[in-house]
């Protein structure tokens, strides 16, 4: 949850460092000058978000949390894709137990990136579909590198966005917008997002992406932190607070319409179509 904590105002200096939650899908590098913290999604091949990798992100964004950094920026390891949203493998023929604990973990880091206390940025230096763009849009600002697509395909996949996803979406465009964009599963190009406002700025390089990043985070710098944070929180208290309480009934419901042998269908087709074109 967004907390309320005053955020340090030293200014560091020295080299970048790793943090200590360093892992094997998520990095965290703080650069000491400016004290923001770089989070890198380094899941092979596309960065799909299974529960390992969520694990890996709610570890490092509690982690830039607790050390006070001044900015968090997310991008990715991979040269064409952010995220390519949910790992669908965790939602096709799900084990019981797992899956559970997939879809909780998926709420957690919502939870936490989305009501972060720390002023956030997205680096989207590749493609962004659902998941991925649910993460992009938890954050305050979004830098996109050109010829990639961003969106929430949900309807596309035969599934349905949660109301927490609608959130995020809402809290970047306007209703009218966003409500035609879900209900058609539309992928914006980088330079429709950036004309509908889904994206603030594009960049040519992943490195002017994350400057780009850094320099909205800088603007920050003269801010009161503690009222940045409780101004931030006030305008998403009303969306966290609703996934808070109604989180068991959210799990129970994504867990009903996921085992639908409909929706099973849907997704086993889905996948063959994708693993069909990766093989050509
Ligand atoms: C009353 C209301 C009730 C509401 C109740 C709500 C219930 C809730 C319902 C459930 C909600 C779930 C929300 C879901 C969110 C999601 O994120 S679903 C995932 C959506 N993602 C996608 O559609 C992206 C699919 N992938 C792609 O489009 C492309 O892969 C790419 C990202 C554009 C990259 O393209 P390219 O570089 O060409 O790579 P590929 O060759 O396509 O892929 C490489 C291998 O990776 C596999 N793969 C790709 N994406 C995924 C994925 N998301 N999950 C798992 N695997 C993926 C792909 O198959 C290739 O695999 P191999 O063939 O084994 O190499």
């Amino acid at each position: 949850m967004l907390r309320t904590k005053v955020l340090s105002l030293v200014a560091r200096s020295g080299p970048s460092r790793l943090m200590s939650t360093a892992t094997k899908l998520t990095t965290v590098e703080v650069n000491d000058k400016t004290g923001i913290a770089t989070l890198t999604m380094c899941r092979a091949p596309v960065n799909g978000l299974n529960l390992e990798l969520l694990k890996d992100l709610k570890t490092s964004i509690d982690e830039i949390e607790s050390n006070k950094s001044r900015g968090l920026i997310l991008t990715s390891s991979n040269a064409t894709i952010f995220s390519a949203g949910l790992d669908i493998m965790e939602m096709y023929n799900p084990e019981k137990e797992r899956i559970r604990a997939f879809w909780t973990q998926l709420q957690e880091v919502w939870l936490s990136l989305y009501g972060s206390s720390v002023p956030t940025a997205a680096a989207i230096n590749g493609h962004s579909p659902a998941g991925g763009c649910l993460l992009a849009t938890s954050c305050e600002y979004r830098v996109m590198l050109p010829k990639f697509t961003i969106g929430l395909n949900e309807t596309q996949l035969g599934i349905v966005a949660p109301k927490w996803f609608m959130s995020s979406f809402l809290s970047v465009l306007p209703q009218r917008q966003a409500e035609r964009a879900l209900n058609q599963g539309r992928m914006f190009s980088t330079e429709e997002a950036l004309q509908i406002g889904l994206i603030d700025e594009t960049a040519t390089s992943k490195e002017e992406a994350v400057e780009k990043c850094a320099a909205f985070l800088g603007t920050f710098a003269r801010v009161n932190p503690l009222a940045r944070a409780l101004t931030k929180q006030q305008f998403r208290a009303a969306d966290l607070q609703q996934l808070e309480n109604e989180r068991k009934d959210d799990l129970e419901k994504f867990l009903f319409f996921i085992n639908q042998p409909a929706v099973q269908k849907g997704l086993g087709i889905y996948l063959e179509g994708l693993k069909k074109k990766a093989k050509k």
